[in-house]
């Protein structure tokens, strides 16, 4: 089937009130960035639907590309002919051929009319393109709950539209509506699935990732960048800030006993993390932490190591299951590269037997007893770097055999 254009339903952003306009205007600039390449489609966002005319490019294709995009509820393909009674008689058959089959099934018609002023009624074409259907494909009948087939048609100023498709879009809200954030990206399975959750509620966000050279290597470091080429299709592009922290964990290993080792790596981790996202114009901070997973994710940690900021964090996994996490991690195809097993900045200098009830004040009192923190802290912010991913991109070879070799 030629499609003519795909017709969008907003997700959301119906109930959003005043702030429609705004929601209107960030999807749109969304959808433009997801369908970049296609030269020929027009978008046009109305208020109630935003209508993508192809003029020819591939309907398929682009289909593809609005699955990523939030803020969509669903969307239909659709044909465009003239109006008048023919021409809809002559698309209705063609339409219902590709997808009647031979076999006994259900179907209804369900007009809109926009335009008042057409010769039928919502009524009297429902009655006539029913007839019509019946006449001419004699497996069918007609059903009006849940029949197989619905063939919606929609009576505009400028012509009719016809469709027999809903496509569930990616839901959500579109990203950027509720501002930035800063997604601490290691290289396992839950930060990737909550930096999907947060871009899914409207955040925009940027990674931040720490790693150790050399007690870490190149391919941990390229593990978080694929993984956020595989976040970036949601987005076009995700802006990737890697920050050294070989200088800091040694220090802690060497100043802080042993059992505090992980929390107070973990305050520092926040503390550049909040700085960088001042830097950044970042509202919140956005990690994979879940209550009770593992040692650092204890309530106690939390406050031991959430004491550093008041600035909102965000833990879109923090009451699932392990199970519930890696099906997401699955659906969003980033499970298979969180399990390669290259080396991470706390995993290498994680103590034998972390703290899992840590003391709040124990863990201040080590950290001051440190030396030259904020020098620490303004080392490692001077050598961060900062990139642009895009979903094209690779860093890591993933094929299996490959990864067999260097481990
Ligand atoms: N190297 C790192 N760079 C940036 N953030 C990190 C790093 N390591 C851990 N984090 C942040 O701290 C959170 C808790 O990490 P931890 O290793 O304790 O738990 P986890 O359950 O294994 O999380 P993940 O599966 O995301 O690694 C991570 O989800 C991530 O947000």
């Amino acid at each position: 089937m030629q499609y003519t254009e795909i017709m969008v339903r907003y997700g959301e952003l119906s109930t959003k009130g005043k702030n429609r306009r705004e929601f209107i205007g960030r999807l749109n600039g969304n959808v433009t960035k997801a369908l970049h390449g296609f030269d020929q489609l027009r978008i046009h966002p109305k208020q109630d639907r935003m209508h993508i005319v192809l003029n020819g490019d591939d309907g398929k294709a682009v289909m593809g590309r609005l699955h990523e995009v939030f803020g969509i509820e669903n969307y239909s393909p659709t044909v465009k002919v003239a109006k008048n009674m023919d021409a809809v008689h002559d698309m209705t058959t063609k339409i219902m051929a590709d997808i009647a089959g031979d076999e006994p099934k259900t179907f209804k018609i369900e007009t809109r009319r926009s335009d008042h002023h057409f010769e039928l009624d919502t009524n009297q074409m429902n009655l006539d393109l029913g007839d019509w259907v019946l006449d001419h494909f004699p497996n069918l009948t007609v059903k009006m709950k849940h029949p197989d087939i619905t063939l919606r048609v929609e009576v505009r100023r400028d012509g009719i539209y016809l469709m027999n498709q809903k496509i569930k879009g990616a839901g959500g809200l579109p990203v950027g509506t509720a501002g930035k954030g800063m997604l601490m990206l290691s290289g396992g399975i839950d930060s990737p699935v909550a930096g999907y959750l947060a871009m899914k509620r409207g955040i925009d966000i940027e990674m931040v990732h720490f790693f150790s050279p050399p007690y870490t290597s190149d391919n941990a470091l390229n593990k978080a960048k694929e993984l956020t080429a595989k976040l970036a299709p949601y987005v076009g592009k995700i802006t990737f800030i890697q920050v050294p922290f070989t200088e800091i964990q040694e220090q802690v290993k060497h100043d802080v006993p042993e059992g505090y080792l992980m929390t107070v790596q973990r305050r520092f981790m926040l503390q550049l993390t909040d700085k960088i996202r001042v830097m950044r114009h970042g509202l919140a901070i956005i990690n994979g932490e879940a209550v009770g997973q593992v040692a650092s994710q204890t309530l106690e940690s939390m406050v031991a190591i959430n004491d550093v900021t008041t600035t909102p964090i965000i833990r879109p996994v923090v009451t699932m299951d392990k199970t519930e996490i890696i099906q997401h991690a699955k659906d969003i195809d980033t499970y298979d590269l969180s399990i390669m097993p290259f080396e991470d900045c706390c995993t290498i200098f994680a103590p034998p037997a972390p703290k899992t009830h840590p003391r709040l004040d124990r863990a201040r009192y080590y950290e001051d007893r440190m030396d030259d923190v904020d020098g620490l802290i303004q080392r490692s912010l001077d050598g961060i770097k900062i990139s642009e991913i895009k979903s094209t991109d690779h860093f890591l070879n993933t094929d299996q055999d490959v990864i067999a070799e260097l481990l």
